[in-house]
């Protein structure tokens, strides 16, 4: 399936570029250029040859740059690159920065062509400073600067293997953001292990230095947020990119156990190929909160949580909640209710109409909701009452206890600055549906009868002091907010409700009583 849709929206490339445009303008274009039996203007993707052509063409026509690409060196692919930067433009302008001309950024790892800060500093005229540790990428980097007059915004720095980040630290105190695409493969498995794969779609490019590095990409990462940990506030916002997804669970999991909470992540999508890109800061969130920056997460999420029948909620649609909008307008105010905050998901997916976001609660508002209520109630009418001076202080006495005992566990994961709980919620109208697995969505349509109009939220856990546990109470809270209790029960009578099952206890107990005197 091609991803182009799932594209940043900002993507010139989310359009396909015009092929037979280019081969008229550029004569260059016009030899790689073939003419299929419908009449459409293609290239050969699986020559590397035509894939350098293809971005020279490209940095020409729509950014006015002119690059010289060295034999065997990665040709970087555009709508890859301009995913990446439009991220960080959006996370700049989240912390407050629109005009990314007042801002210095870092690239680790530039290559030959100097990819992103030409890029950078060619659309927002952004200061760059940008390093490798190869010489020969050092001087075609350069040379790609100087021809393109970009040498005031761009400064190069050769560095020595051991560090990341310290020699672009000692040039420059402070960075806004730093980015960096890794060697993705582990030295020596790299580009074998790549041949063991299914054939790549577009010819593979770049030499063993700048595929592979010990470790592979995990390990270099690692070393990033190691290195993070040491420079702090030195740089506002530190970000990489990289190509495996079992990477990306391993990574988030590695921030969390440094403790590095204010973080994000997305997903880059283009053609055939998905990247992913994590970032955090060590900035308040107060003042930059990554939690809630914008980011792209496609159908593959959503499928998963829709498969996730655990923590879903499907329900019959009624008056007041008769829709997917009615929905949405109710959860975020009964959300919103709850101080916890609501972070919108784009997820560009235009067969299933949804909404979804991402949930961030600090504090436990959403347990003993019914408890909390009552006492606050009760402690408003004794305050009213006022009758019996000694008695009514010590019901407040003791009422005032009750309330502290409850929220001391509360305040403690307020407290530790860690999330209780963090979920991501996805919210749609039930209707027949294929999702990209090729599975029917209506596997289990148990409980829509009556061809009723069905809504349903889906509910995953990623993360929190809270656990699961905390994700299952707030989707009771729901459940109790959308007040179909009932409509479950109808649905499994065999399990009766607890206030039923209470009654039948009660009744149970009393005829053994009966029972026993009887006996008696
Ligand atoms: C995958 S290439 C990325 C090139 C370019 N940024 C792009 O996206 O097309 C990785 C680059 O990182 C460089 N590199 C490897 N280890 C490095 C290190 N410790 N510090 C800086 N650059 C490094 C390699 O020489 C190579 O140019």
């Amino acid at each position: 399936m091609s991803l182009r849709k799932f594209m940043h929206k900002r993507n010139k490339y989310k359009e396909e570029p015009n092929f037979k445009q280019l081969a008229i303008l550029y004569p260059g274009f016009r030899k790689i250029a073939v003419t299929d039996i419908a009449g459409k203007v293609k290239i050969n993707f699986k020559d590397v040859e035509s894939l350098k052509i293809l971005t020279k063409t490209l940095l020409k026509h729509d950014f006015n740059l002119d690059v010289d690409i060295p034999p065997n060196h990665l040709v970087p692919a555009l709508p890859l690159r301009l995913n990446y930067i439009l991220w960080i433009e959006d996370l700049l302008n989240h912390c407050g920065i629109q005009d990314l001309s007042t801002v210095h950024g870092l690239d680790i790892g530039t290559g030959a062509i100097c990819i992103y800060p030409i890029l950078f500093s060619n659309l927002y005229k952004t200061k760059m400073t940008c390093t490798d540790i190869d010489p020969k990428s050092i001087i075609s980097a350069t040379e790609n600067i100087e021809k393109n007059n970009l040498q005031d915004l761009i400064e190069v720095i050769l560095i020595k293997k051991e560090s990341i980040l310290k020699e672009a630290l000692e040039k420059n105190e402070k960075y806004s953001f730093v980015m960096c695409n890794p060697p993705f493969f582990e030295t020596d498995k790299g580009l074998g292990k790549k041949s063991k794969q299914e054939p790549p779609r577009n010819a593979p490019t770049g030499n063993a230095n700048e595929l592979e590095v010990k470790g592979g990409e995990r390990e270099f990462i690692l070393r990033l947020i190691e290195e993070s940990l040491e420079y702090k506030h030195k740089i506002k916002i530190y970000t990489t990119m990289f190509g495996q997804k079992s990477s990306l669970a391993f990574l988030r999991n590695e921030l969390t156990k440094k403790r590095i909470f204010n973080a994000t992540w997305t997903e880059f999508c283009q053609g055939f190929t998905k990247r992913w890109g994590i970032a955090w800061t060590f900035e308040p969130k107060s003042e930059l909160d990554l939690t809630t920056a914008p980011v792209i997460r496609t159908r593959a999420e959503v499928s998963k949580m829709k498969k996730d029948k655990s923590m879903e909620i499907v329900f019959p649609a009624r008056k007041n909640l008769s829709c997917l909008n009615e929905v949405v307008t109710a959860l975020k105010i009964w959300i919103t209710e709850l101080k916890i905050k609501i972070k919108e998901i784009q997820l560009a997916d235009d067969d299933y109409p949804c909404w979804a976001c991402q949930l961030i609660g600090y504090n436990d508002t959403w347990s003993h909701a019914r408890r909390k209520r009552r006492m606050a109630m009760r402690q408003e009418a004794l305050k009213k009452r006022r009758v019996d001076k000694s008695e009514s202080s010590n019901e407040i006495d003791k009422l005032q206890n009750d309330e502290s005992e409850s929220t001391e566990s509360e305040i403690k994961s307020v407290e530790s600055n860690e999330p209780l709980l963090v979920c991501t919620l996805l919210v749609g109208e039930k209707s027949e549906h294929v999702d990209d697995s090729g599975d029917n969505d209506e596997d289990d349509s148990e409980e829509d009868t009556n061809n009723e109009k069905m809504l349903r939220i889906c509910m995953l856990f990623e993360s929190g002091t809270g656990g699961k546990l905390s994700l299952e109470t707030l989707r009771q809270y729901l459940v109790n907010k959308l007040n179909i209790r009932d409509f479950f029960h109808k649905k499994n009578p065999s399990k009766p409700n607890k206030k039923k099952r209470k009654r039948k206890k009660i009744k149970k107990d009393q005829s053994l009583v009966v029972c026993q005197n009887k006996e008696l």
